[in-house]
Parts: C-alpha cells; structure tokens; sequence
C-alpha cells in the first residue's frame, strides 16, 4: 500500500491504461481536511461544455465485466440474485484479488464508512428521519439468506475467513455511495425492452446497468455548488462541465437533491444549511393522533384501506422547506377524525374529502407535529443554544439534521397556529368531533 498520493498516481495510470481520456484540466485533491476524502480539482480555468473525461465502457466495474462471471456456473447464480446482491458478491471476490484489473482502482475506494450503518451509538439521531432507514438488519438479512449459501457452495472461489459479513458490508456501501446506473441501452436492447410484456422487468431495465464508474466516483457533491455532469453517451460515460469552474476550484457532480438525511444514510455527511431539508411525518402518527379515542378498530382499518387504496395514506408524509402541510396528509387526518357515517358516504361514492382546514383539523395537526418535535431528545433552542463545537463528525452531521427537520417543523407549526382563529377553542379537537358523531 502507498501513500494517499502514491495510490492516486498509480490509479490515474491504469485510467490512462485503460484508455479513459482525461482533461489536462483536472487532478486529483487530497480533501481529507475537510473530511470528503479524495476529490478532483480544476487545474485551469475550465469553459462550460468541456468534457473532463471519457471513460469506455470496458472500465466500468459491473456483472457484465467482472472476473467472477466468467467463472464455471456463476453466470448463472448471479443470475438468480436480486437487488444489488449480483454486483456485491463480484466485488467481494475481486475486491482484494492482487491479479484484479481494477486493482489500482480498488485501492482508492474506501474499507470505512461514516454512514449510520457503522455507528456505535445512535442517540444522536433519536427522532430523526435516518434512524428508520438504515437498513443495517436488512443487509445482514440479506448476506444470511443469499450471500452465504453462495460462499458455502462455492468453497473453490471463496474463502469464509477472506468473504465475510464485514466485507459484505463493504462492498454494500461502496456501492450504495459510489455506483452509478448506466442508463445507455443500444437499439437492440430497448428494442428488446420495448417487447418486454412484463412490466416490472422493464423498470427494472429502465434504471441501466448498476456499475462502479472509475474516476466518475471521484467527484464529491456540495448542494448548490454541483459544475459537472455524467452523460451516458454511446461511445462511453462522459463527464462535462455544466458551468465554467475556475483554477482550484473543486469539481462537483451531483449525488441529487437529498435533504441532510439521505446525504449521511446513503455518503455519510451533510451539508451545511441544506435548502433539501424536509421532515418526515410517520403515518401511524397521523393514525394514532387524529382517531377518536372511542373509534372501533374495524373502523379505523377500514379508514386505513380505504385511504390506501386512493393513493392518499402513505407510510410517511413530508413537509419541505415551503412548510406546507400535504393535502394528503389533512385529507387523512378528516377521514381518521371523521364520524363513522360520513366516512360510508365518501366510502361509496369513491370520493376523498377535500384537504379543508378547519379549525378541528388544524388542532389535530397541530398535535401531531408537536407530538413530532417531542421526538427528539432535545428542543430546537437546546440545539441552537448549544455552540459549535462537536466531539466528531457524526455529532455535527447528525446536529445539522436535527436542526433542519426541527427548523421545518417549527415554522410549520408557527404557520398553523397563525391561520388559526386568535380565539382558540377551549375544548380540545377530539371533544368536538365527538360532538359531531352524536349528532
Ligand atoms: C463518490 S465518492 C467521492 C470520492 C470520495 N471523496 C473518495 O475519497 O473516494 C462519495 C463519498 O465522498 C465523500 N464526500 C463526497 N462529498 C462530500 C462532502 N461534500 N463532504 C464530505 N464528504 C464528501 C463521502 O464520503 C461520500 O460517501
């Protein structure tokens, strides 16, 4: 193993080697004092349009190029995996192989991760819309179930000492934060595509083929700061400049519009004050918060299904940075609230209310985002108030999202109780919604 830049010499010649045409423009950049690990920098002023680089397909790191599929039988087996499983088990046979091709490339990808998944404590995210999607369970769920009996029946291609669960949750990540979809298909495949009867399988196809792309990964992202674009163009994956950058500025593509969340679950950082922040409502909240306390629960099912089958209930409703409140998520907190009758009305005539808000309805909206904000461990001013100074990175990224999703709640709520009549009612919501169901 060399040093830092010593490893990215080595990688930038086997990308030469490997005919990916490089810009004179770019070099890599040793950003690990900022915490993003490698990154790319213009060397010169950079014109908008400019291809960075051109990388042929043959550089691409997928289960159509790599070594384990041209193994006896395993064609086959990868075959008969799902989801990112196929490319996971390529990368674990290869991924230390010194005779690999993509060994130079390898040796730049990361073996630790500041995502989630490898967090020893997570109170910090307590309340936060991370904790239920990490995903950890589901991965070690999947390496039992799929990964595994392949490792067993295979004792001649792998090693249980070498192809372990922890690698397992390597290749899992470099690929959740490094692979990208090559979303170019030749004539003949759309075509093909396009006689496909089975939906699904064309959903499937219509995402591209999952591939690590050398050099492509090397870009790190900054919300609003994105001057780079991977094109999949039918000669190979092009980045180009998508606005001029100057000398010494930082190349970034974009990873997408995530909200802080999403940036740590799936890179493992944020962003300072990002505009994606949103905040996520749990839709068992919504089910829980806004049914009469005397409701049957053959009723609130009922309502549940019903509400499901219109495509209004979802498992979460989100409220972004405009603060406002879905009409999905009022038009189902009027069912859930709703009198048993006029629920079997709107039942048959297939009809979901309108997102009216009432003052009942704004009181139970209001109890329920701030029944959200008492998830979390601590208030928005405890969070405000508590300096800037963070023990790690983990403890910043995970204050950045509290703060965001704390920040949208509270102006959502300030919002909600400003449409709301100044003279309160002083029942609370069930009480008069229970007076409309005597009625
Ligand atoms: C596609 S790779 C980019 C190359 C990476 N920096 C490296 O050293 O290999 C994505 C990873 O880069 C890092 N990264 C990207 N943008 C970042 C940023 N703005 N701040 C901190 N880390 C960042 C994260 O670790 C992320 O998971």
């Amino acid at each position: 193993m060399g040093s830092f830049d010593e490893l990215s010499q080595v990688f930038w010649q086997w990308l030469v080697d490997n005919k990916v045409a490089l810009s004179d423009g770019i070099a890599f950049k040793d950003y690990r004092n900022e915490h993003a690990g490698r990154g790319v920098v213009a060397t010169r002023n950079i014109e908008e349009g400019e291809m960075l680089f051109t990388l042929p397909r043959s550089a691409l790191f997928s289960t159509m190029t790599a070594a384990l599929v041209k193994k006896d039988g395993m064609a086959d087996v990868l075959e008969g995996l799902t989801g990112w499983s196929p490319l996971i088990l390529c990368m674990m046979y290869e991924l230390d192989r010194p005779d690999s091709q993509w060994k130079p490339y390898f040796d730049v990808l990361p073996r630790t991760f500041s995502t989630p998944m490898f967090w020893p404590d997570l109170t910090a995210l307590k309340g936060t819309g991370v904790l239920d999607k990490i995903g950890k369970e589901e991965a070690d769920q999947c390496y039992d179930d799929q990964i595994l009996p392949i490792l067993k029946a295979h004792p001649d291609l792998f090693d249980l000492q070498v192809h372990t669960k922890d690698l397992f949750h390597i290749c899992g990540s470099l690929i959740m934060s490094y692979s990208f979809h090559d979303e170019y298909k030749d004539e003949q495949a759309s075509q093909q595509n396009d006689d496909a009867s089975d939906e699904e399988e064309e959903e499937e196809e219509d995402e591209g083929l999952l591939a690590m792309v050398p050099m492509a990964d090397m870009l790190n992202h900054k919300t609003g700061f994105n001057n780079a674009r991977l094109f999949h163009e039918p000669e190979g994956l092009v980045m180009k400049a998508i606005k001029a950058i100057a000398t010494g500025e930082q190349v970034y593509n974009t990873y997408g519009d995530l909200c802080n969340a999403d940036l740590l679950r799936k890179y493992g950082f944020t962003d300072d004050n990002n505009p994606f922040d949103l905040c996520e409502i749990d839709g068992r909240d919504i089910v829980a918060l806004a049914t009469p306390e005397d409701q049957d629960e053959t009723v609130k099912e009922e309502k549940l299904n019903y509400l499901m089958d219109e495509g209004v209930m979802d498992d979460c409703f989100v409220i972004d940075g405009d603060h406002e409140i879905p009409p999905e998520m009022i038009a189902s907190v009027i069912v859930f609230a709703s009198p048993v009758e006029t629920f079997k009305k709107w039942e048959q005539k297939g009809k979901v209310p309108s997102p009216k808000l009432t003052l009942a309805v704004q009181e139970i909206l209001l109890k329920i985002l701030e029944g959200r904000l008492k998830k979390y461990d601590c208030s928005l001013q405890d969070d405000l108030d508590r300096g800037m100074t963070f023990k790690d990175e983990n403890e910043k990224n995970a204050f950045r999202i509290r703060l965001g999703e704390k920040k949208i709640l509270e102006t959502t709520i300030t919002k909600l109780r400003q449409d709301m009549p100044t003279k309160r009612s002083s029942s609370p919501l069930a009480g008069s919604v229970e007076k409309k169901q005597r009625k």
